[in-house]
């Protein structure tokens, strides 16, 4: 796939990273518009919390990190626009407002736990600042400490969990089912995954894809493990696999195949596939998880081939307390998610797109957007945008803190593992 043409505020340019979030402090914030990728990379300024708003819920920006990061993010641009000034003068009122300010974001979109952690923390941490004695300018300042350390900390979090679930994986942690024996150093190595959990949906790096990235690494640095294939789901309905993940997996070079979400068990079934790795949205307690609609069926699959199916979910994505998946809200959206596709009119992937100029239809004005209808008219559709697998077709939940399996009771113990990792 050609390179899409990037513009950053009217400026364009080529895209150099994969970045979702480009945050320059104290206020300057600025989104990957997902709703164009894969053929165009545009970055939209976030200049209040109206802003951050509409981006989570109208999925300009997608994936439980990426949207928690993008959230504090608002507050913070908003709370210290002096432009604007909304945010009060005294120390009392502003924690109200950034309280207010939470509520509202909070209103964006209720299945992923990241946002709801995160402002939870953050106001957590703002009461302990202003106790300690502080006026609002200390309270802004802790604001904006709190925003950019989460961009930093995704990604630190980000990379440990893709080198533990690659370890993990590589060392045959689960039980193995590849034609290839797993003692054979020289075979090769395949990986499914579903949706979009790369560094588009978070700060960096990703969940899922990372664990991907870092396997990948993993294999070519060491000939003596052979191959490293990655399949993803197109992701219906909303695509994410086949226009995020595959655009990621093609940046960074990495051997990738695409199928349809139909086409999942017939893969399952060649045994080509050692395991599937998913993202999380919100994981309770007792691991059940809450991930892109399609998850569900996904594991139910992997279980019924005997392929490992693992949950890469840094902490932030895990809510002890939830009980189990029964307690998590599922975000139905709009039905004409489902009956039509958004997207502007390319001729990528036909013989007249040689090069990437050629990518767009020159004939169209460029900021038109069309809609293809996919369905009879008149008809109804469901769009529930997540499912909950059970814990019971979990094999193995990778955080930034370890890979967590579960115990002599077939159970996960999150909570003690949590405990017990951060006391370490
Ligand atoms: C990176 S965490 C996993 C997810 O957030 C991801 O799988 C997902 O569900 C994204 O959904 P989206 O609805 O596009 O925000």
């Amino acid at each position: 796939m050609a390179s899409p043409a990037t513009s950053i505020g009217n400026v364009a340019c080529k895209p150099s990273a994969l970045q979702a979030i480009v945050f320059e402090a104290p206020r300057q914030l600025q989104i990957l518009d997902q709703l164009l990728l894969p053929f165009e990379s545009v970055y939209v300024p976030i200049r209040n919390l109206e802003d951050g708003h509409r981006a989570i819920r109208t999925m300009q920006v997608r994936g439980a990190p990426a949207i928690a990061i993008v959230g504090v993010l608002a507050l913070v641009v908003d709370a210290l626009n002096s432009n604007r000034p909304v945010a009060p003068t005294a120390v009392g009122p502003f924690l109200t407002y950034i309280d207010d300010s939470i509520k509202y974001l909070l209103t964006s979109r209720p299945t992923a736990v990241n946002l709801f952690e995160a402002t939870n923390r953050l106001t957590r941490h703002l009461e302990n600042v202003a106790a300690a004695g502080t006026d609002v300018d200390g309270l802004k300042a802790a604001l904006l400490a709190y925003g950019e350390a989460m961009l930093t900390q995704d990604i630190k979090d980000n990379r440990r969990i893709g080198r533990y679930g690659a370890e993990y994986i590589l060392s045959g942690g689960h039980t193995p089912v590849h034609d290839g024996n797993q003692a054979d150093p020289a075979r090769s190595w395949s990986v499914l995954t579903h949706c979009n959990t790369g560094a588009l949906a978070t700060a960096g790096w990703g969940t899922a894809l990372g664990i991907i990235r870092s396997l990948h690494a993993a294999v070519n640095s060491d000939n003596e493990h052979g191959h490293f294939q990655a399949y993803c789901t197109e992701t219906r309905p909303y695509l994410q696999g086949s226009r995020l993940t595959a655009y990621e997996l093609v940046h960074d070079g990495i051997p990738a195949t695409l199928i349809t979400d139909s086409m999942v068990s017939a893969l399952l079934a060649t045994h080509r596939i050692d395991a599937v790795v998913v993202g999380a949205d919100r994981v309770t307690a007792n691991g059940d998880t809450a991930n892109k609609i399609g998850t569900y069926q996904l594991a139910i699959a992997a279980r019924y081939h005997g392929v490992p199916m693992i949950v890469a979910a840094p902490t932030t994505s895990i809510d002890l307390g939830r009980r189990s998946g029964a307690e998590i809200e599922i975000e139905e959206r709009p039905q004409e998610e489902l009956l039509a596709v958004t997207g502007r009119v390319t001729l990528c992937g036909t013989p007249e797109a040689q090069g990437e100029e050629e990518n767009v239809d020159a004939s169209l004005p460029a900021t038109t957007k069309y809609r293809m209808p996919l369905a009879a008219p008149g008809i109804q559709a469901w769009n529930p945008s997540f499912d909950v697998t059970p814990a019971a077709l979990i094999d193995a939940i990778v955080t930034e803190l370890g890979v967590v399996t579960k115990n002599a009771q077939g159970e996960f113990d999150l909570a003690g593992f949590i405990q017990t990792r951060r006391a370490e």
